[in-house]
């Protein structure tokens, strides 16, 4: 048997409901637990209405024994088997969600930072949380109620009939307004405000994360009334939006009471000329009269159901569009094996730009890194130092030129296999929430302690470690908040030398920092990667005599090249940026 292939092509539900393929199993099981429970629910009221009109005849005792038995068993399979769908029911639901999580984080992994250039984090954060969750309606609220309605509806519209035809063709009428009319209603009526909801959260959520990581920025300026009425507006959308859910949601629970208590009407009035024409024992009656009171449960949440489908659709919309989005750098169908250390990172004529038909961000740069040789990369603001450190990464492809790892194309290689090779400590480097040691141990989960120790040796931060009473278990705080800038970058540099990539790439590492802590940390660094493979992106240039080659960017293009003496000795780009540091550092403050 051939499975149908769903892909992009196909709507939202349809490739939530192939995402669910692994689960079926278990959600099938949950549907039937479900279906038993409300069952149970239908055949407690049946009988029971039976039970009660024979006991009011003072039957033997006997007669009654298996409607009484009957209704114990209803009575607790309600409870039980209520318990199974939920249990089942979220252990599916939650499997699907966790590999979908897994999923969006992992495609996410992979557009940072060229394939998502509008995206802003609270939105992406939004539809990685909140519309992967929101997507798990579709199989508890609306796929498990929708199975067992169908199921216990017709089987409850089977015994209506069997005991009066009209009776079941009025309970018929009623479940199919309740059921199918109401939810189709509900469902029209809310597309707008549910499709709204969906976005509505998602601004709401990056403009939240945006307000309050720049709390400091709108405290200084005075910014702060702007951006939280803004966020006022959005929230007022988001709750009209939301009224307009629940407006709909108690418009279909209307209808569906108003059926419930129209049907039970009806089978009173076919029941009881039934009975005088002897058509249906007098027994029978009340079975027939309270059946449809427990059949309208079963169908009670559907219009809610069809509305939450809507959301559904609007969140795995947004979610699939993350999915779906084209990787700004495809592996190899069959990648190359990765060559064996020591590595030679070679670039010629590298052409790249970060949106297609736009600028070139690097026009025509070459580098040559040789084991051991370490180069540094200098240029004003916006000349390409870094789009060249993003192409050495394999994280943005290179349009004309070659990159090359021991002679290996990178675009032969897979780029999980070339950040094995080519590591990078950059400017904003994130430190976690945890101790300096767990930190540093990201490089290497095997690293002992002493081996972190000798990294924090070689970034020069050890004397400072030994002397905090907590020496490796100190916290560092949301984002290393409790250390200052410069004690954050050498946790980061101990952490990539721990690493030990076979090329370092460090990228501005001494960006945020005040001149002469700038300044020591590069001569740090630089005495801590001698002899090994290092390029050091940077626009200060004060230290780099100590490397072998200095490349000058100047939008995109190679302006200059040499040893800091060479280029300091004629006049050029490099002696000019030199002059004017000097003067900077030296001008009165
Ligand atoms: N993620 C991105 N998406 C789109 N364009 C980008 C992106 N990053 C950089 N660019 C563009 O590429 C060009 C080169 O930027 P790049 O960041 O490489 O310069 P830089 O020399 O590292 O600058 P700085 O010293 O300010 O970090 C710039 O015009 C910049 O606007």
């Amino acid at each position: 048997m051939t499975v149908m292939r769903i892909g992009p092509e196909h709507g939202p539900v349809l490739r939530l409901l192939a995402a669910a393929r692994p689960a079926g199993g278990r959600l099938t099981l949950a549907a039937l637990c479900g279906a038993l429970a409300l069952g149970s629910g239908v055949g407690l009221m049946a009988t029971s209405a039976w039970l009660i009109s024979r006991a009011a005849q003072h039957p033997p005792v006997l007669v009654l024994m298996v409607a009484i038995v009957a209704v114990r068993a209803f009575g607790i399979g309600r409870g039980v088997f209520r318990y199974a769908e939920r249990l089942i029911g979220h252990d599916a639901t939650f499997r699907v969600l966790a590999d979908l999580r897994a999923r969006v984080y992992e495609r996410l992994e992979r557009l940072v930072p060229a394939g998502l250039p509008e995206a802003r984090g609270g939105d992406l954060l939004g539809r990685l949380v909140a519309d992967v969750d929101a997507v798990q309606d579709l199989y508890l609220r609306v796929l498990l109620p929708a199975a067992a309605a169908v199921l216990v509806g017709g089987a409850s519209v089977a015994l209506a009939w069997s005991l009066l035809p009209s009776a079941g063709v009025l309970l018929l009428a009623g479940l199919l307004l309740a059921g199918v009319v109401a939810p189709w209603l509900s469902a029209a009526a809310s597309r707008r405000a549910e499709h709204r909801t969906a976005d509505l959260r998602g601004e709401l959520t990056a403009h939240v994360v945006d307000v309050l990581q720049g709390v400091p920025e709108l405290v200084a300026y005075g910014a702060a009334t702007d951006r939280l009425a803004t966020a006022a507006r959005l929230d007022d959308g988001l709750t009209r939006a939301s009224a307009r859910s629940a407006a709909t949601a108690g418009a279909g629970a209307a209808v569906t009471a108003l059926a419930g208590g129209l049907a039970v009407w009806g089978a009173l009035a076919v029941g009881i000329p039934a009975v005088r024409s002897g058509h249906l024992d007098g027994t029978l009656l009340a079975v027939i009269v309270l059946l449809p009171l427990a059949a309208f449960e079963v169908v009670a949440g559907l219009p809610l159901a069809a509305q939450q489908l809507q959301r559904v659709r609007r969140s795995a919309a947004r979610v699939f569009a993350v999915l779906d989005r084209e990787e700004p750098v495809r592996d190899p169908a069959a990648p190359v094996p990765l060559p064996e250390p020591p590595c030679t990172l070679r670039a010629t004529d590298l052409r790249a730009r970060w949106t297609p038909g736009g600028p070139y961000a690097l026009d025509g740069v070459s580098l040559d890194l040789p084991p051991g040789r370490r180069c540094a990369v200098v240029g004003p603001s916006g000349s390409g130092k870094t789009t060249l450190t993003t192409v050495l990464l394999r994280l943005l492809d290179y349009e004309s030129g070659l990159a090359t790892l021991n002679g290996v194309d990178l675009s032969d290689l897979a780029g999980d296999d070339v950040r094995r090779v080519v590591g990078l400590c950059g400017q904003d480097a994130h430190l976690f929430d945890t101790t300096i040691g767990e930190n540093i141990r990201l490089a290497r989960r095997s690293a002992t302690d002493e081996e972190i120790r000798d990294a924090l040796r070689r970034a020069r931060l050890l004397d400072w470690v030994e002397t905090l009473p907590r020496g490796l278990d100190t916290r560092v705080g949301e984002e290393g908040a409790q250390v200052s800038g410069g004690q954050r970058q050498r946790i980061a540099l101990a952490r990539a030398l721990l690493a030990d990539f076979p090329v370092l790439l460090l990228d501005e590492p001494a960006e945020h920092l005040d001149v002469a802590t700038a300044d020591e940390l590069t001569a740090d660094l630089l005495a801590a990667t001698e002899g090994r493979t290092t390029l050091l992106v940077t626009h200060r240039l004060a230290g780099l005599d100590a490397v072998d080659e200095i490349v000058v960017l100047d939008a995109g293009r190679v302006v200059q090249r040499g040893a800091h003496a060479e280029l300091l000795a004629r006049p050029g780009p490099y002696r000019a940026m030199w002059d004017r540091e000097r003067r900077h550092d030296h001008a009165p403050r």
